[in-house]
């Protein structure tokens, strides 16, 4: 029984149009979060917060306004939109999510709506400006990432409880909508907004303003993308409105964490946004617990495009500017594996067949061209294939090894077993299946 929603999704299914076409291709991005909260980079008096570097803020020990005098401090002397933008190209990264303005309330960008922006920091000129444009022109599109919660504006508000709430509420809804549509006029060449820090009362409650929001940016840049963070429905459902539609044109739920199964994505478009180590987006010097390989990494790309979703990878600058050696050594070994095996990433969905432990099928958009992403190699050697009946496996080859095909062994109704050639395998690997409609001949019955 379908409920009657004024604020809840407004199309039903995927969009396809040119630009979300274009998003759903990506398979690979990244993400960057900068700020003030890089300079303590998790310690505050030689003492380590517990939690992400970028909510130090939050923490007890942190007087609110000693850290927005951070402010002062800000001077990323090292600072080079450029070679952060051709770190990323060399790492294959098709999009890149930007913070304008984290929970803490300061902006990488001159707004004039609030003081708290680089052009009081020592630093004054425009961040988001050069990252913008340094990596538009090399094709990476440009995502802004904005937090609605606001730790420095006098009238952020968790929940609304009495009317001198709802009023200052409503200069804060004013202030937000005003530095949005900046962000958005400042800032053309950007495709789509990531909205975080939504999930409190205050917000949850502000349905039919977000919603006319929402349609006011939609107008302002037609094929912007919104993700489904951003608002609640008239009953306060997120994410998936009160009849389970999907507000927003892709779901934001995967935050550092990624789907098992195809049913788990609900038909949607997705992006998995994930950290180097357990739990840290801005710098933080120390990285606590395990941090993720080259090939760990790679595996989850690899499972997020498999599955209908891109993978955006963080990175977290250091308060001079400069990306940290262990982030470089990925982007290098991520755009390594990348310059031979990109194609299985890129333009790549859900292919619709038989899960196999070996790894992942990848299906090239618009074509019944498959991609076999392994990460596991049974001691066998032996890859099992299985494929819709009447479909049979009309080539394989190594998309890494120039020359090395392989002859599928039929075992069954359209089951086969690829046999591996190599032994030992030091990097994943992929190969390439082009598969034909048998149906037309008989076929051997088994
Ligand atoms: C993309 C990531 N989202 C921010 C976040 C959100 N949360 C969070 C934590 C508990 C409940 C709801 C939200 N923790 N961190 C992180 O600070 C980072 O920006």
């Amino acid at each position: 029984k379908t409920i009657a929603l004024q604020h809840g999704a407004h199309g039903v299914g995927r969009r396809r149009d040119a630009a979300m076409e274009k998003w759903r291709a990506y398979g690979l991005g990244q993400f960057v979060h900068w700020g003030l909260y890089s300079i303590p980079a998790g310690e505050w008096n030689g003492k380590q917060y517990n939690g992400a570097a970028e909510w130090i803020k939050s923490w007890k020990e942190v007087p609110a306004t000693t850290y927005d005098s951070l402010m002062y401090q800000f001077n990323p002397t090292k600072f080079n939109a450029e070679s952060w933008a051709a770190t990323a190209k060399q790492m294959g990264v098709k999009y890149v999510t930007i913070t304008t303005k984290h929970h803490d309330g300061f902006c990488l960008w001159p707004s004039k709506y609030t003081n708290f922006t680089v052009a009081n920091s020592p630093y004054k000129k425009d961040i988001i400006g050069p990252l913008v444009k340094a990596y538009d022109r090399r094709g990476i599109d440009v995502i802004l990432y904005f937090s609605i919660m606001d730790w420095h504006n006098p009238d952020w508000r968790y929940d609304i409880k009495t009317r001198e709430d709802s009023v200052a509420f409503d200069r804060f809804k004013q202030f937000t909508r005003n530095q949005l549509l900046e962000l958005l006029t400042l800032y053309p060449a950007a495709k789509g907004l990531w909205f975080d820090g939504t999930w409190d009362k205050s917000w949850v409650k502000q349905a039919a303003f977000a919603d006319s929001l929402e349609k006011e940016m939609r107008a302002m840049r037609p094929g912007l993308i919104i993700g489904s963070r951003f608002r609640a429905d008239e009953y306060g459902k997120r994410h998936f409105d009160s009849n389970g539609n999907m507000m927003g044109d892709y779901e934001q739920g995967w935050e550092r964490k990624i789907p098992e199964k195809i049913t788990d994505v609900h038909g949607n478009d997705w992006d998995c946004v994930m950290t180097v180590p357990e739990n840290q987006w801005g710098y933080s010097k120390i990285w606590k617990g395990h941090i993720k390989t080259t090939d760990e990494l790679l595996e989850m790309l690899a499972k997020c495009v498999s599955l209908d979703g891109n993978f955006v990878l963080n990175f977290g600058p250091k308060p001079d500017g400069t990306l940290r050696t262990e982030e470089l050594d990925l982007a290098k070994g991520i755009g390594a594996w990348m310059d031979t095996n990109s194609e299985a990433i890129y333009n790549g969905e859900y292919a619709g067949l038989v899960k196999q432990d070996w790894g992942y099928y990848v299906k090239k958009t618009g074509t019944n061209k498959i991609y076999m992403l392994v990460f596991n190699v049974p001691v066998s050697g032996a890859l099992n294939v299985v494929l819709p009946s009447r479909t049979a496996i009309s080539k394989v080859y190594d998309l890494g090894g120039p020359g090395l095909s392989y002859v599928p062994e039929e075992i069954g109704t359209s089951t086969y077993f690829i046999h591996l050639k190599q032994q030992t395998f030091k990097r994943p690997f992929v190969l390439v299946l082009e598969t034909a409609d048998n149906s037309k001949n008989s076929g051997a019955q088994y």
